[in-house]
């Protein structure tokens, strides 16, 4: 679905990324781990337009792709969450899912008056976090800044769900969440990656991680250190590649279909 070869990005001397190769097949969680430092958010910042690789090439379901700007990206059907919530607490949950995407009322009111359509978006927006399994937030006409966490990391999801029609890309998304809300996220993934739609999953969470990615891709030091499965590795095998206590070569992993 989304693919990566040779991705270099400099920042001055230092080097965020040194030629990494990434691979995102369709209907797949794939988790991208590594320490601080390692390359994960600019790999992501390069795969959606929010940062441009100095070299490098991108291919979306096989085809060259150029993003110049996460507009770009979002255009392509390349949906991003960033860690920092993008939401806007004053607004309602379903002006919140349309942010950016207003529905306006059909015929003048919406052309000349520019009117929005409240109720279709309203309708809409409900339909979408049922369609998630989203039952604890019951109200989309209520106030964002009244939700708790989870409730708002749920929101910032399932807009990215109604909306990315090729890939979904979620920085961080349970880092401020309790084990609860963790739980009510990652059933979302699930049910994004039921749908058929791709996800990658960056996360320092190893347990997380390792309950639902299908692969976990390792970035070490700007490079991509190997490519591992719940089944090929262990977690403690995982985390020795991430900090280079041993090398993928040294520890292949058991062999699996
Ligand atoms: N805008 C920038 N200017 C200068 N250096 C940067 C910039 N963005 C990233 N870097 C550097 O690039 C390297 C990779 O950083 P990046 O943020 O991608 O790592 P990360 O794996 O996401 O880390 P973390 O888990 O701490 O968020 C680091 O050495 C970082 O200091």
């Amino acid at each position: 679905m989304l693919s990566a070869r040779g991705l270099v990005k400099t920042f001055g001397k230092v080097v965020g990324l040194d030629g990494v190769d990434l691979d995102l097949y369709p209907g797949e969680v794939l988790a991208v781990i590594g320490d601080n430092g390692a390359g994960k958010s600019t790999l992501i910042k390069c795969l959606t337009g929010a940062l441009i690789p100095d070299a490098g090439e991108l291919f979306l379901e096989g085809k060259p792709a150029q993003f110049k700007r996460p507009q770009d990206a979002r255009e392509a059907g390349i949906e991003t969450v960033y860690q920092t919530l993008a939401v806007a607490p004053a607004l309602d949950i379903a002006s919140n899912l349309f942010l950016g995407r207003e529905k306006r009322r059909p015929g003048l009111l919406g052309s000349v008056f520019r009117m929005l359509d409240q109720k279709g978006m309203r309708r809409e927006a409900g339909q979408a976090l049922a369609d998630l399994g989203i039952g604890t937030l019951q109200n989309v006409a209520q106030a964002v800044e009244t939700l708790s966490g989870g409730q708002r990391q749920a929101v910032s999801v399932a807009r990215a769900a109604a909306f990315g029609s090729k890939v979904i890309v979620l920085d961080e998304p349970t880092a401020a969440l309790g084990v609860n809300e963790s739980n009510q996220v990652l059933r979302m993934i699930e049910e994004v990656r039921s749908r058929g739609l791709p996800v990658i999953l960056i996360s320092h969470n190893m347990p997380q991680v390792f309950e639902v990615a299908d692969r976990i891709h390792i970035q070490r030091l700007g490079r991509c250190a190997g490519v591992v499965t719940p089944r090929s590795h262990t977690m403690p095998e995982a985390v020795a590649i991430m900090t280079g206590a041993t090398t993928l070569d040294e520890t292949p992993g058991r062999t699996t279909d």
